[in-house]
């Protein structure tokens, strides 16, 4: 792959449960899987072999240092540059990075979604368009018990613990602050369709090539 061609960045931004996944899995739908890469911020939580599955569940996993934002930092700009990465990929049912990886290869719209992808300044000067999808916290409350009992193997009081002792916490000093840095807010609480359309419209101009200030993926 040449060195001409150079992805556009998106940065989903949004407290746990917002529907950042919900939200960007409906912009690939409209805007085409062929086009549209997806990485979660999840599969950079720090790898903590060291560490009992005890102390691994007490981790505050929603402080930004429980992050690796350099190895993401590192890919992401990999991935600009046209090179492919061997991403990480986190198990939370182990509460840890899994030893497997995933080879991934960039794609003209490269989508990063995450609680706190948006407090790593770095990784933000990277971006070309940053969104914060946004949700009343006790729906964001309700969606994640559900969530995390259906899909993350996790207990009711482990759940309602952890929001109060962590989630919710954090989500006042780090996530929310970061909304100041959102080009576009999206609200979450019912439906967010207007906005998905609005944001896969824009994808699809600059796939075609139709947007004034990018004009990507060119084979010269
Ligand atoms: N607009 C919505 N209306 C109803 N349920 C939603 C909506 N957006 C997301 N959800 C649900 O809320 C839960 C959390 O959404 P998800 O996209 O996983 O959030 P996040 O990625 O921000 O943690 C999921 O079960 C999802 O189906
Ligand atoms: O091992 C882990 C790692 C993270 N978490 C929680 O996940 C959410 C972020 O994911 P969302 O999909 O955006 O909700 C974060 O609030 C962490 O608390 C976890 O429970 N266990």
């Amino acid at each position: 792959m040449s060195n001409n061609k150079k992805s556009f960045l998106i940065l989903v931004a949004g407290g746990s449960a917002s529907g950042k996944s919900t939200v960007v899995k409906n912009i690939l739908k409209k805007a085409g899987a062929h086009d549209v890469l997806i990485i979660t911020h999840d599969d950079y939580y720090n790898r903590e072999d060291d560490l009992t599955m005890e102390q691994r569940i007490k981790i505050n996993y929603d402080h930004p240092d429980s992050l690796d934002n350099n190895l993401l930092n590192f890919h992401l700009s990999e991935l600009l540059k046209g090179n492919s990465i061997e991403k990480p990929i986190y198990d939370f049912v182990s509460y840890n990075r899994s030893d497997k990886t995933e080879s991934v290869n960039p794609k003209p719209i490269i989508i990063v979604e995450g609680i706190l992808v948006l407090t790593d300044k770095r990784i933000r000067e990277l971006a070309d368009l940053k969104i914060f999808v946004e949700s009343d916290d006790d729906v964001r409350f309700i969606r994640r018990l559900q969530r995390d009992i259906n899909e993350r193997q996790r207990t009711v009081e482990s759940v309602i613990d952890q929001y109060l002792n962590t989630v919710k916490p954090m989500h006042y000093k780090y996530v929310k602050p970061t909304k100041r840095y959102a080009d576009i807010i999206i609200p979450n609480d019912t439906n967010h369709s207007v906005a998905v359309d609005v944001i896969a419209g824009k994808i699809k101009d600059i796939i075609r090539g139709n947007n004034n200030e990018w004009f990507i993926w060119k084979v010269l």
